[in-house]
């Protein structure tokens, strides 16, 4: 009934070169996905979901047209705020072929029903739609709209959700027309439990739960398949997707660096606006006195690590090559916190001698 939209959804130029490195890459942990939003001229979200879809024949599987789904997830990315340094459509399009790679695991081949692996490929895609750039914790100190509106229970996160199911609701931009009721809301219910479980609050809960699924897997002999009920299921699928969003750190050091780069931006444009409303700066938002890669090994020791560490267990031995990436870049860090460490201990020396010399000879004077 409707045209073909343009491949991938964007019309671009260089589509030859953003269907090579989808070619080469959408199946690859480390892709650079900021090449990815330079070839698709910005509009990274649409493209890799639209490549994804098809790579997994959603669109023949749930029956939606190319054009539906471009309709819809130009609304998505439109609903990115690009002046984000960091929680913009790169991360969101990030986030999504992370997962869409973590779902190729061949331990876990069998485990994910079509429909759940469609609710976790477009809960990454929605997971941080029109996100402000400030935490959680600064909507509550300043009782923004949002925080009022939800309670100051993981606003952001139900922010994102309800925007996304909203833009759903467009018909034209109605992705799940085709499904049955009951899908329907089973998927409803599957994506809004999944981005829910992205708000770093519930990261120890959920990471005590998959520690717990490790050890009751390798007690039972290593096989993931006696996951029947929905509760073991949707707790792999929250922690797949919540691993997707720390895995910064985990890949390649270039990539790596360049999110710290803008994640430590969007966190120092925080900490401009708690000093100008007299508020207390957040952990790591002072541009003036944090230590980035100081910042960046804390992150990886007390809260990266030790989930990449499980989720690498539960899918042994399909994540090693990630969580080798993720300590090798720690090392790197370290060692730049080290030199800068040196550095600034060496400029005081500097100072102290000058300062001798000074008084030496003012005394000989
Ligand atoms: C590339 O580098 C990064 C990418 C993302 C983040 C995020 N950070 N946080 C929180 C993490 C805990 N945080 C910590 N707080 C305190 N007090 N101490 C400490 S020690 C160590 C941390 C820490 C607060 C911010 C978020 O919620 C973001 C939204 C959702 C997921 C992760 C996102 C962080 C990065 O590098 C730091
Ligand atoms: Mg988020």
């Amino acid at each position: 009934r409707w045209p073909l939209p343009p491949k991938f959804g964007v019309e671009t130029p260089r589509l030859a070169e953003l269907s090579d490195l989808f070619d080469s890459g959408l199946d690859q942990w480390g892709v650079d996905i900021f090449l990815v939003d330079e070839l698709a001229c910005h509009k990274p979200l649409c493209a890799v979901v639209y490549a994804i879809f098809e790579k997994r024949d959603f669109f023949n599987k749930f029956h939606i047209h190319p054009s539906v789904l471009v309709n819809y997830f130009s609304q998505v990315e439109q609903h990115y705020k690009q002046e984000n340094p960091y929680h913009n459509a790169i991360h969101a399009a990030d986030v999504t072929q992370s997962t869409h790679v973590l779902l190729n695991a061949p331990s876990i081949a069998n485990v994910f029903t079509e429909l759940e692996i469609l609710a976790s490929i477009f809960a990454c895609a929605i997971h941080d739609v029109n996100h402000p750039g400030v935490t959680n914790q600064f909507l509550i100190n300043t009782e923004s709209e949002l925080a009022i509106m939800y309670n100051d229970m993981s606003v952001l996160e139900n922010h994102h959700c309800a925007v996304a199911f909203k833009l759903l609701q467009e018909p034209s931009s109605n992705l799940f027309a085709s499904l049955d009721d009951i899908q329907r809301r089973q998927l409803r219910k599957m994506v809004i439990d999944m981005v829910l479980a992205t708000d770093m609050s519930k990261h120890m809960s959920l990471l005590a739960d998959l520690k717990t699924m490790v050890e009751t897997k390798k007690v039972s002999g290593g096989c993931l398949l006696k996951l029947d009920n929905y509760s073991e299921k949707m707790q792999i699928m929250q922690n797949m997707v919540h691993c997707a969003d720390l895995s910064n750190p985990a890949k390649p050091l270039p990539l790596s660096t360049h999110w710290v780069t803008r994640v430590m931006e969007e966190f120092f444009n925080q900490g401009d606006r708690e000093k100008a409303l007299g508020l207390p700066v957040s952990p790591m938002c002072c541009r003036e006195t944090a230590n980035v890669e100081k910042s960046q090994v804390s992150f990886i020791d007390f809260i990266v690590h030790p989930l990449w560490e499980a989720w690498t267990e539960l899918v042994h031995p399909d994540a090693e090559h990630i969580l080798n990436t993720l300590e090798q870049n720690r090392d790197h860090y370290c060692e730049l916190s080290a030199a800068k460490e040196a550095e600034s201990v060496k400029e005081v020396d500097e100072e102290h001698l000058d300062e001798a010399e000074r008084q030496q000879s003012d005394s000989k004077r």
